[in-house]
C-alpha cells in the first residue's frame, strides 16, 4: 500500500467519526470526573477531524496528474458546505468566486464538487459529454424521473432517447403549438394566454410569481400532456406536482413519511392521470388513422407532444405507455417552473422599463399586431418580432432561470491548471457566466437593443440560457415561443404596475423576487387607453 492509500485511510470521515463516537464513549464509561477534559478533547478532535476531511479530499485527487485541485473549502466533514449552499444559493456561489476565482471546490449535497464559471471552462465542460463527463443527478432526482427519463440517461441511451423526443419539437411541431395556445379553450383553467391576462385584470392585484406558474403549468398539461382537466381535477394535479417537485432533492431513503415517499406517492399518482389520458389518446389517433377518409387526419392543431410521440412511436420503434408516462412527467417537470421564472422576470422587468415597453408596442403596431384581437399567431410571424425577442433573449441572459447543471468527472482533466479527478463532480454555472464575461457592454444593464446588432451564436458559451452541447435543452425552442407569445399578448392587453418593490430575489429552485411580485394589471379598453399608456 502506498503512502497516499495510507493517508486516505486514516482520513476518510468514517474513520474519524468513528474515533470521536469511541472516545466519548469511552470517557463516559471510565472517567466521569474528568470534565475539562471531556470537553477540551472533543474540541480539539472536532478541529482534528475537519483537518483530516479536507486532507482527504486532497489526497482523493489523481495521483498520476501533476496538477493541484482547484483552491476552496471543503466545510465541515460530512455536511460539507451544504448548509451555507442551501441558504444562499446565489451569494454562496458569488462570495466563493470572489475568494477562489472561477474554478474552485467545494463539499455540497454529500459530494465533492468543482464549480466552473466562464466561456472557456464551461465549453470544455459541456462540449465533453459522454467522453470526459457524464450527466450527474442525486439519486432521489433519477428514482422520481424514472428510468427512461433523458436528463439522466447517458452515453447512446442519451442520444438515442434525445433523438426520439426531438420529434415532439419540429418545426411542424412548434408551428401547431403556436396554434394551440391561442386556441379558445372551454374549461376555465386551460385558458389561452391572453384569457388568462384578462382575469388578472379583473382583480385588484396578483402575485405575479404565483400566476406565472400557474399560467405555465395549465400551458404545458395541454400543448406538452393534451391534458385539459376540469378545475377540480386541474387543482389536485397541480397540488401533486407540487409533492413531487417539492421532494425531487431529498434523502435518497424510502420509508414511510420521508420527502422521497412522499415524491413518489405523488409521481405515482401523476403517472395514473398522464396514463389514463395516453390511453385516450391512442384510442383516438387509431381511430383517426382508421377512417382514412382523405381528410387531414391529424390536424396540426390538435397534436399535443404526447400525441405525436404516440405516433411516431407506432411507425418506428414502439414506445411503451410506460415510457411515455415518465417521458410525459419529465417535459412537464423542465418545461413548467423554468418558463415561470422567465414570465415572472419579464411582468417585473418591463414593469421597471417603461420604454421597452414602448418599443414592444411600436414594433406590434408596424407588424398590425397592437390589439389583442389583431393577427393569427404563426412561427413567421413571431420570427418577425424582432425586438420582441430581443426582449427575451435579454430577459434569460439577465435572470437565467436554470443556475447551472451537474456532471460526474468520467475521466480526469484539467481546467486552468487545475485538475478535476476522475470521481468528482463538476457544476458548470450559467448565471456567473453571464455576469462575468465582458462580451457584454454595461452587463448589468436591462438593455434589449444589445441582441439587436449581434447573433446570439456570436456569443456562443458566454450567453447559455439553455446550455450548450449534446444536453441543450430539448424543449429551448417551445420555451421560446411560448415567452414571445406572453410578451405579445401582455404589451397589447393591458398595463400593470409593480406594487411592490419585488428587488430582493430567491434563487431556489428558479429565481423569483422574494416578495412574490404583487403586480396590478390594468385592460386595455379602447386604443387610447393604450397610447395614453404609452404617454405615461
Ligand atoms: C425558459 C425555459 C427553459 C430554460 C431556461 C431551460 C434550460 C435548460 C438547461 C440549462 C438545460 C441543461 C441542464 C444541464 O446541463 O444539466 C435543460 C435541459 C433540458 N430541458 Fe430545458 N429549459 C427550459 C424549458 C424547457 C421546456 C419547455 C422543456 C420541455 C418542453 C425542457 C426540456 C428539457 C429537457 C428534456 C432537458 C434535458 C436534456 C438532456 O439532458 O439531453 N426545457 N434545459
Amino acid at each position: 500500500m502506498c503512502l497516499r492509500e495510507y493517508v486516505c485511510i486514516i482520513t476518510h470521515p468514517s474513520v474519524n467519526q468513528a474515533v470521536i463516537v469511541v472516545y466519548l464513549f469511552t470517557s463516559l464509561i471510565y472517567n466521569p470526573g474528568w470534565l475539562l477534559l471531556q470537553t477540551l478533547v472533543p474540541v480539539v478532535l472536532f478541529l482534528l477531524s475537519v483537518i483530516m476531511w479536507s486532507v482527504y479530499h486532497t489526497h482523493t485527487a489523481d495521483p498520476t496528474v501533476d496538477l493541484p485541485l482547484p483552491p476552496g473549502s471543503m466545510g465541515l466533514p460530512i455536511v460539507g458546505e451544504t448548509l451555507s449552499f442551501a441558504f444562499g444559493i446565489k451569494d454562496f456561489f458569488g462570495s466563493r468566486r470572489k475568494q477562489y476565482g472561477d474554478v474552485f471546490k467545494t463539499h455540497i449535497l454529500g459530494i465533492p464538487v468543482i464549480r466552473v464559471v466562464g466561456a472557456p471552462h464551461v465549453r470544455k465542460v459541456l462540449m465533453n459529454e459522454h467522453s470526459l463527463v457524464s450527466a450527474y443527478w442525486p439519486r432521489s432526482v433519477q428514482i422520481l424521473l424514472g428510468s427512461h427519463s433523458v436528463a439522466t440517461a447517458a452515453g447512446e441511451v442519451h442520444r438515442s432517447r434525445r433523438r426520439g423526443l426531438q420529434r415532439a419539437f419540429s418545426g411542424e411541431a412548434l408551428e401547431g403549438y403556436v396554434a394551440m395556445i391561442q386556441r379558445i379553450h372551454v374549461f376555465p383553467l386551460s385558458q389561452t394566454v391572453r384569457e388568462r391576462i384578462k382575469t388578472w385584470c379583473s382583480k385588484d392585484s396578483v402575485m405575479g410569481y404565483l400566476e406565472s406558474k400557474r399560467m405555465t403549468f395549465a400551458l404545458s398539461c395541454e400543448t406538452l400532456l393534451g391534458i385539459s382537466l376540469p378545475t377540480e381535477d386541474h387543482n389536485a394535479l397541480v397540488e401533486l406536482f407540487t409533492v413531487f417537485t417539492e421532494n425531487i432533492f431529498s434523502l435518497p431513503y424510502n420509508f414511510p413519511g420521508s420527502g422521497l415517499a412522499k415524491g413518489v406517492a405523488a409521481r405515482d399518482a401523476i403517472y395514473a392521470t398522464i396514463e389514463e389520458n395516453l390511453i385516450q389518446k391512442q384510442r383516438v389517433l387509431r381511430e383517426r388513422q382508421a377512417r382514412n377518409d382523405g381528410e387531414d387526419q391529424f390536424p396540426r392543431e390538435t397534436m399535443d407532444a404526447m400525441s405525436r410521440l404516440l405516433l411516431a412511436s407506432g411507425e418506428n420503434e414502439a414506445l411503451t405507455v410506460e415510457e411515455l408516462k415518465e417521458i410525459g412527467l419529465e417535459l412537464l417537470f423542465a418545461g413548467h417552473s423554468t418558463t415561470g421564472s422567465a414570465l415572472t422576470s419579464l411582468i417585473l422587468q418591463l414593469g421597471n422599463n417603461s420604454n421597452v415597453v414602448s418599443k414592444i408596442r411600436e414594433e406590434l403596431e408596424a407588424h398590425g399586431l397592437s390589439r389583442p384581437e389583431q393577427g393569427d399567431l404563426n412561427l413567421y410571424v413571431l420570427s418577425k418580432l424582432e425586438y420582441v425577442s430581443a426582449v427575451t433573449k435579454e430577459i434569460l441572459r439577465m435572470t437565467p432561470p436554470v443556475g447551472g447543471g451537474f456532471r460526474t468527472v468520467l475521466k480526469t482533466f484539467t481546467i486552468n491548471g487545475y485538475q478535476i479527478p476522475a470521481g468528482w463532480t463538476v457544476n458548470y454555472g450559467i448565471r456567473e457566466t453571464h455576469e462575468c464575461t465582458d462580451v457584454f457592454a454595461d452587463g448589468e444593464k436591462f438593455d434589449p437593443s444589445r441582441w439587436l446588432t449581434h447573433r446570439e451564436q456570436e456569443y456562443k458559451f458566454h450567453y447559455l440560457p439553455f446550455s450548450a452541447g449534446p444536453r441543450t435543452c430539448v424543449g429551448k425552442e417551445f420555451a421560446k415561443i411560448l415567452l414571445k407569445i406572453f410578451v405579445l399578448e401582455l404589451v397589447r392587453s393591458c398595463s400593470w404596475e409593480l406594487v411592490g418593490d419585488s428587488v430582493k430575489m430567491k434563487h431556489m429552485p428558479v429565481p423569483y423576487p422574494a416578495d412574490g411580485l404583487p403586480v396590478r394589471f390594468t385592460e386595455f379598453n379602447s386604443r387610447s387607453d393604450r397610447i395614453n399608456s404609452d404617454i405615461l
